[in-house]
């Protein structure tokens, strides 16, 4: 499992060994393993001596560590040279830089010569900002980075892309993209949140030995899906395993139906019992008519379900059935008020926004892309709900607060039909007693996965991902 945790935490961390008088040790922990870095991606083009770097140094610690990090480098024989982004500079490092032979620029008034000198070098560390920024990057600043921005050189941010909320992954003005991130302490959580994650390269921690309390955010991995999936045990049976019910489709959207169905029959349900007008496969039951005349363990509602009463009826009747329901698409319009932890809502940006200014908070899908998190969270104050945010990377926040953000996907995945399926894997989690933010975290997972080994860098429908599903399930059942 991946862990993040705010700034503020890991300021807090840090706080008890600053205190004891270790913080020149935690810089040279931090710059060690930054030069490490530098020095195997330089080694993987060519090599380190003779290479050439370049430091974008801005006012703080974040600037300390990129040249501590370059004194260890110029001893290995490279050659680098700082440029000096804001009005001071960490003294010592600078010190300890210029005596190991580093050149130091200013950028005041200096833009054109430190474009060519930055664009010239093998590498670009970004030391411009870490943890301490307000805001992204300002004036004069910003637009030297945007110019240097445009031409996208290999960057290494050091613990974070300058200008990325370390909190929220916001991220306002100009940044650098970086082929790699070296993070210090702890995983910053906006690194793991759309839209900064997509800034940040490659991850790589340096562990600074803090004690940090529980994580804000967590990342499942495989062994987290293998600890979790309800495999069957050998005396089970269909109804042991979990029946989930489902309220899809309307006469004018069958289809959205098939794929949720095949969504939920992929991932392993016990049984399904189905209410609707379409045409179910053969695997599934139909259900009585009425959700109140059905056992179920779990619903699955919404998805197809537009302008149909007798849907919509059935779906609210499920949602106010005290059962666990991952309420999808068309149920999303169709939510009481009340609702419990146990319901499930799977908006993607345009739906949140909509839920949201339905609830009083006016919101456009810009702004809920802006600060996904942020959004996600307000839409658990508001209903109570747990909320699975759909996108290229997916975060569900639980009711006691609980984060998720997983990434595996491709934007393959951006495809009719494949929020159907992904609710059908929802749905039998559910069915089968998973805990629901962990539910819809494992289901973003496995889906993601299932995109990935359906697509094979190619298009894909979203039936091909319900067909896949079994697939990653068996391969994760291999590490178990
Ligand atoms: N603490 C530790 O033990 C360890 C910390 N470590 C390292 O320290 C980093 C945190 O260092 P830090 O606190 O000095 O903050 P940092 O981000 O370098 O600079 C903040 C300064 O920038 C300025 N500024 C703010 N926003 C701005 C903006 N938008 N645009 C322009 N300027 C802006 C602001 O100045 P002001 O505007 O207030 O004058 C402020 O003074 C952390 O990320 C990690 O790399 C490691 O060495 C391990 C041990
Ligand atoms: N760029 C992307 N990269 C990875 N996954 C994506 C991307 N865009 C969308 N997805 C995933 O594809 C699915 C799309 O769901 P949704 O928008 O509800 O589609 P539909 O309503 O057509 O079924 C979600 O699971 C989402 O996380
Ligand atoms: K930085």
């Amino acid at each position: 499992m991946i862990t993040g945790y705010t700034g503020t935490a890991v300021r807090d961390a840090e706080q008890p060994l600053l205190e004891a008088g270790r913080g020149p040790e935690l810089m040279a922990k931090a710059a060690y393993g930054l030069a490490n870095a530098v020095a195997w991606r330089l080694r993987e083009s060519g090599g380190t001596y003779g290479s050439s770097i370049v430091l974008l140094i801005g006012p703080g610690n974040n600037g300390g560590d990129a040249l501590y990090a370059a004194t260890l480098l110029l001893n290995r024989g490279v050659r680098a040279t700082a440029v000096l982004v804001a009005d001071r500079a960490h003294q010592e490092a600078l010190t300890s830089f210029r005596l190991a032979g580093g050149r130091i620029l200013k950028l005041d008034g200096r833009h054109e010569e430190c474009l060519a000198v930055a664009l010239s070098a093998d590498l670009v560390i970004d030391g411009i900002l870490g943890i301490g920024a307000r805001g992204g990057l300002r004036g004069e600043l910003a637009g030297f980075v945007e110019r240097l921005a445009e031409h996208a050189p290999a960057v290494i941010a050091c613990d974070l892309p300058s200008g990325l909320d370390a909190d929220s992954g916001a991220v306002s003005g100009p940044l650098l993209a970086a082929l790699e991130t070296v993070t210090f302490g702890a995983i910053k959580t906006g690194l793991l949140l759309p839209p900064g994650e997509e800034f940040c390269g490659e991850l790589s921690q340096i562990d600074l030995g803090l004690e940090l309390g529980d994580a804000e955010l967590r990342r499942l991995d495989e062994h987290d899906i293998v600890d979790h999936w309800p495999w069957p045990h050998r005396v089970d049976h269909k109804y042991s395993r979990g029946v989930l019910g489902v309220v899809a489709g309307s006469n004018a959207y069958p289809g959205a139906a098939h794929l949720a169905l095949r969504g939920a029959l992929s991932a392993g349900t016990g049984m399904i019992r189905y209410l609707g007008p379409a045409d179910p496969p053969p695997e599934v039951v139909r259900g009585a008519s009425t959700v109140a005349a059905n056992r179920v363990q779990a619903w699955l509602v919404g998805p197809g379900v537009v302008e149909d009463e007798a849907q919509q009826r059935r779906c609210l009747d499920a949602l106010r059935s005290g059962l666990p329901v991952v309420a999808d698409a068309g149920a999303l319009s169709l939510l009481p008020r009340e609702l419990g932890p146990n319901i499930v809502l799977t908006p993607h940006a345009g739906e949140l926004a909509t839920l949201l200014s339905g609830l009083g908070d006016r919101t456009e899908r810009t702004d809920v892309e802006r600060q996904p998190l942020r959004h996600a969270k307000r839409a658990v104050e508001l209903t109570g709900a747990t909320v699975l945010l759909k996108g290229a990377t997916t975060i569900v926040v639980g009711p006691d607060g609980q984060v998720y953000s997983q990434s595996e996907g491709t934007p393959w995945l951006a495809t009719a039909g494949s929020g159907d399926t992904l609710a059908g894997i929802i749905g039998t989690l559910l069915a089968s007693g998973v805990e629901p933010a962990l539910a819809a975290a494992m289901a973003a997972s496995v889906h993601g996965r299932a995109g990935v080994l359906a697509s094979q860098g190619g298009p894909i429908a979203a039936s091909d991902i319900a067909t896949a599903v079994p697939r990653v399930l068996g391969e994760l059942s291999c590490l178990a």
